[in-house]
């Protein structure tokens, strides 16, 4: 093998985490292939659709200090590249003030200095028209969070990679990972050999992982994104200042539901569900099953007066949930020049340049840059399985 075959790392996974971990290793000149299962740009994943939401409202002190950086970074990539990415739109957080969600989350921003507006009942409607604060619930405004414009991202980050001279191979599924000082990575079209391998797959993360003796503790589960036509046009438009929300705690199963203001499609809102049905990836547009969606008719109707509440309009999306909903970030347990960047449990897309720096730095041998002490693999330790 001569040195030009060989990269200094292999991407595996094309998602928000894999192309923003190949443009931060193209950015420090390391010969990078970025591998996709997929023809890109795909639907198949996590990280597809127009919208994220980007928050600093966070339960957990450990995300402030990394979302403080994850806002400069894209604020970075959109300076350097004239693409807007975020667009500020405010988060209404709503929920009951004894919930540990809610209680949580206010407190956690307290301490942190961050931006919010408290909202009683009494001065609720004035500054949130067209929605109707749920029964015992009380709100606050995140006031820096907003809207990433996701599609965007991902097109932006690969482009930037492929202008440093980075490599991506799409529709060319990875079929072997062949651990070693030199790490072999096969596909149906070919095989690469890097110093390391960095494994961002998403939802089919113990499939590849399997290749390499380790099976993590993740959860597929199938989203169902929904669209709610405005009776007026207009009412939910960010701008007409209508933010982003989430409600922590609601009746019955309306546990998370979150919304964005009307963007991908005009006079649709986005209201969706943030717990799904278990699936397996392939097989995600089979399961027939409705409960989901008739939680969110229910929602609509009592919350949001202003839209219809029939679906107009139903997309699937995966999450990859961990058994604390926090991500991995880690080597591999048995070979440190493979990293794992997986189980980003639905809300990993705000992190996607911080997270594509953490992954470089592990790939690099480097010391992360942030405690990821939360994200260890073995703190998952009686659940992991391995062949190792
Ligand atoms: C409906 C929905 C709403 C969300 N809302 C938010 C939000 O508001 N804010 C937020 O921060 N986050 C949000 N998230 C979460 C966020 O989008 C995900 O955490 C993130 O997209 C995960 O990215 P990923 O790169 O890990 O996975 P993916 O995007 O799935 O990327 C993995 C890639 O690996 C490829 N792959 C798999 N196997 C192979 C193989 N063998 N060979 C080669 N390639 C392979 C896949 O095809 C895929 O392209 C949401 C997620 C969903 C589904
Ligand atoms: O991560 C986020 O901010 C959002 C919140 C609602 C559900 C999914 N992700």
């Amino acid at each position: 093998m001569s040195t030009s075959d060989l990269y200094d790392c292999v991407v595996i996974g094309a998602g928000v985490q894999g192309s923003f971990t190949a443009y931060e290793l193209a950015k420090r000149r390391k010969r990078t292939v970025l591998l996709e299962q997929f023809l890109l740009p795909h639907t198949r994943g996590s990280s597809h659709g127009q919208t994220r939401i980007i928050r600093k409202a966070y339960e957990q002190d450990f995300y402030i200090p990394m979302m403080h950086q994850a806002y400069q970074l894209w604020a970075q990539l959109e300076r350097e590249t004239g693409v807007k990415l975020y667009r500020q739109t405010g988060l209404l957080v709503m929920g009951p003030p004894d919930s540990h969600a809610y209680q949580q989350t206010k407190a956690t921003m307290l301490r942190n200095q961050i931006p919010l507006v408290p909202l009683s009942r009494g001065n609720f409607s004035q500054h949130i028209p067209n929605v109707n604060l749920p029964e015992g619930n009380e709100a606050l405004v995140d006031v820096g969070a907003g809207i990433l414009y996701a599609d965007r991202a991902l097109k932006t980050a690969r482009d930037q990679f492929e202008k440093l001279g980075g490599v991506i191979r799409d529709n060319e599924a990875v079929t072997g990972v062949e651990p070693g000082a030199v790490v072999t990575v096969t596909t149906a079209a070919g095989v690469y050999r890097a110093k390391s391998v960095v494994i961002t797959v998403g939802a089919w993360a113990n499939r590849v992982l399997a290749q390499t003796g380790l099976q993590l503790p993740l959860e597929v589960m199938r989203m169902k994104v929904c669209y709610w036509r405005e009776k007026v046009p207009g009412t939910y438009d960010a701008n007409n200042r209508f933010p982003c929300f989430i409600l922590t705690e609601g009746e019955e199963s309306e546990h998370h539901i979150y919304g964005l203001p009307s963007h991908e499609y005009p006079g649709l809102v986005k209201v969706c569900n943030h717990i799904g049905v278990r699936t397996d990836p392939d097989q995600r547009d089979r399961d027939a099953s409705g409960w989901d969606v008739e939680v969110l008719k229910r929602f609509v109707a009592r919350v949001l007066p202003g839209l219809v509440p029939e679906p107009a309009v139903v997309e699937t999306c995966m999450y990859t949930m961990t058994p604390d909903s926090h991500f991995v970030l880690d080597r591999h347990p048995a070979h440190s020049n493979i990293v794992i960047g997986a189980g980003f449990s639905g809300h990993g897309f705000k992190f996607g340049p911080l997270i594509g720096k953490l992954l470089c730095e592990l790939s690099q041998g480097e010391e992360p840059s942030h405690d990821l002490s939360p994200f260890r693999i073995a703190r998952f330790r009686q659940k992991i399985k391995s062949a190792l």
